[in-house]
Formats: structure tokens, sequence, C-alpha cells
């Protein structure tokens, strides 16, 4: 029914053909064995992806797909809608977390207005893939139809390829979008799957009145719904046009066979979508950091998957990706560069 399941259907298991032998230049390398802990997993699993026993990071790029929610007029964020295309002029003037991060750590980043309700006319850094204005509310009817939700994973699958095409080999996505931590609420509710409420989480910012608000719309929304558990179905009804791209993607991303650092609670919704869709997308996921919305816990959980870093942050944007990428470069450069035990003619045996 819908030509976008293609997308992702060249996406192939991870090859294990060098695994022994990464694991033993891994083991030969000047430590006791297992010492660099979660960097010795990262290597290994950086070494099946580029099929190589020397991998490396090449145009490590950043895309953060921005789009408004019909349904962030009722109630349901802490902060108003205007605030998603105040903050893409924030991203586009460099003023924004996820710049600072990105100019610190070496992430080439591009803004992409998915469908924000704003018009930016055309500005330096920002690519302009607007599906429409906003989604409509989920309370009412599908956020999208699925001739946009079609269009949407196409736009991100191609911006991706483009990117790889020029020799960008890690990918992450960040969002930005008043209002979507509750679609991937509901995304999450569906696909991992697990109690609603337990998915819903004060996003932004809501106090104890605001969440329950924000759960009692929530599940009104969920009631309405007569679609079925297919996750495209409920990527269309439940929307975000910022995680219908990423979910394009992230699907892209994996059919190329590129590394990707997954960010929080929104991108790891696109992702619970895309793998569904392509389960060896997970091989190719490296998860960056554990968001303190509580329903990413959920997702971690669903796909038995463990973050890298817990600083307590739940900005999004791609923050939380960005600052993982100089642990990747790490695990990558010990794998390189690192004297084995007969390199430095320091003495192997235990006694
Ligand atoms: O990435 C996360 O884990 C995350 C957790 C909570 C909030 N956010 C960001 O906050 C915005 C959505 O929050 P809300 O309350 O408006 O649904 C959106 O712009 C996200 O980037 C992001
Ligand atoms: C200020 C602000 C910045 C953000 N960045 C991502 N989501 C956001 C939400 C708000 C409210």
């Amino acid at each position: 029914m819908h030509s976008f399941r293609k997308i992702g259907a060249d996406l192939r298991p991870l090859q294990t053909t060098l695994d022994e032998a990464l694991q033993r230049k891994i083991d030969l390398k000047t430590k006791p064995k297992g010492a660099l802990g979660r960097l010795e997993e990262l290597a290994l699993q950086l070494g099946r992806i580029q099929n190589t026993l020397s991998p490396e990071i090449v145009a490590p790029h950043l895309l953060v797909f921005a789009g408004d929610h019909g349904a962030a007029h009722e109630g349901i964020s802490a902060y108003p809608q205007e605030v998603t295309w105040q903050m893409v002029e924030n991203f586009l003037a460099g003023g924004a977390a996820i710049n600072v991060f990105a100019r610190q750590l070496g992430w080439s980043l591009q803004v992409v207005d998915a469908g924000v309700a704003h018009v930016f006319g055309k500005r330096t850094g920002l690519i302009d893939a607007k599906i429409a204005p906003g989604t409509a509310s989920y309370l009412e009817g599908p956020a999208m139809t699925d001739a946009q939700c079609h269009a949407a994973i196409e736009i991100g699958s191609e911006l991706v390829r483009q990117l790889i095409q020029n020799g960008c080999n890690v990918l992450a996505c960040g969002e930005m979008g008043i209002g979507n931590t509750a679609s991937a609420s509901l995304i999450t509710h569906y696909l991992a799957p697990a109690p609603l409420n337990s998915c819903i989480g004060p996003g932004t910012g809501l106090d104890d009145v605001g969440l329950i608000r924000k759960q009692e719309l929530l599940s009104v929304a969920a009631s309405r719904y007569r679609g079925n558990s297919d996750p495209l179905a409920i990527l269309t009804h439940f929307g975000g046009f910022e995680i219908a791209m990423m979910t394009g993607a992230l699907l892209a991303a994996g059919e190329a066979g590129v590394l990707i650092i997954v960010d929080g609670f929104i991108v790891t919704a696109s992702l619970l979508i895309a793998a569904r869709l392509q389960p060896h997308l997970l091989d190719y996921c490296v998860f960056a950091h554990g968001s303190e919305e509580p329903g990413h816990k959920i997702q971690m959980d669903a796909i038995g998957k463990r973050p890298l870093l817990n600083l307590g942050m739940r900005l999004g944007e791609g923050t939380g990706a960005a600052l993982a990428l100089p642990l990747i470069q790490a695990a990558a450069n010990f794998l390189v560069q690192m004297a084995s035990f007969e390199s430095a003619g320091v003495s192997e045996t235990t006694i």
C-alpha cells in the first residue's frame, strides 16, 4: 500500500566476518582485557558497521528537524507554539545549545523546516522541506494525511542520502517542536508497547496539574483512534512532520550502513517506528544519553538498549547525540592508534 515501506528495504544485518579479528585487536591493546568497558563495545560495533579493523569518523552531520503540532493549542506543553519558530531563528543565529555543542565538537549542523507554522523565507542554513504549517490535532482526526506522511519520510531519507554521498559516515538527528513529547508518548504507548500514562512526562516542564491535563488529553486522543497498530498508521495519526522526517532519515542512514547516534525521547520515537519496519536498523545505532523524560527508559527497555551517558538532560535539538561524539571518536582512535602488547614491548601474560 505505502511505497515508503521500501525505504530501508536494502538494510542489511551487520557484517560479522571481522568479529574475531576485531576482538583480537581490541584484546591485544596495552590494557587489561575489557578495561575500556563500553568503549570496547563501541569499537567492535564501529568496526562491524564499517567492516574494517580501522574505523574512522568522517564528516559527522546533525540534522535538526523542526515541526509544529496541531495539538499544541490544547495545553499539552509548558510553552506556546511560537517557541518552535523562535527557536529555529535561534538555531539560524547560532545561539542555541546545539549550535554551541556542534561548534565545540566538530559537527556540521543543518536545520530542516519539516512543518513549522511560520514563514521563514530563503535562509542560509535552513532547508525548506515544509510539508504544511503544522499538523492537524490528533484530538480531532489524523495529524497528517498518508500523502504527507509519505512525503515527509521520502524527504528525510533523501536528505540523508545526499549527506552520505558527500562523505558523511556518522549521522545524528535532533528535533524542535512544541508539543512533540505528546506525540512521542502516544507512539511509545503503541509501539513499546506500554500503558499510556507511563509514557507521558512533563516534557518542557509541566507541573503536576499540567501533567494530569496532558494525560487526560492524550487518553482522549487514544480512545478516539480507530486505526490499527501498524507503525505507519500510528505515525500518520499522531504525527509530527519532524518525527516522520526523522523516521525516513534514520532508515536511509541504516540502509547506507552509517553509524547513527540517537538523541532523546522524540528521536527514539521515530526510531521505534523505523525499527518496526527494518529491525536491523538498531544494529547501526548508538544510544547517546538517557533523557529525563520518563518514557525514554520505556523505549530503551523495549528495544533492549542502554544509553552511553546519563546527564539528566531533556532538551532535545540533538544535544545528547552531539555530546556522545567524542566517546565514539575515542573508541575509533584507541582501536587505530593504541599500541599492542607486542608493539610496545609490554608483557601480556598474567601470573
Ligand atoms: O529529547 C528529549 O528527550 C526531550 C525531552 C523533553 C523535551 N524535549 C524538547 O522539548 C520540546 C517538546 O516538549 P513539549 O513539552 O512541548 O512536548 C521539543 O522541542 C523537544 O526538543 C526533548
Ligand atoms: C526554549 C526551548 C528550547 C528548546 N529546544 C528544544 N526544545 C525546546 C523547548 C523550549 C521551550
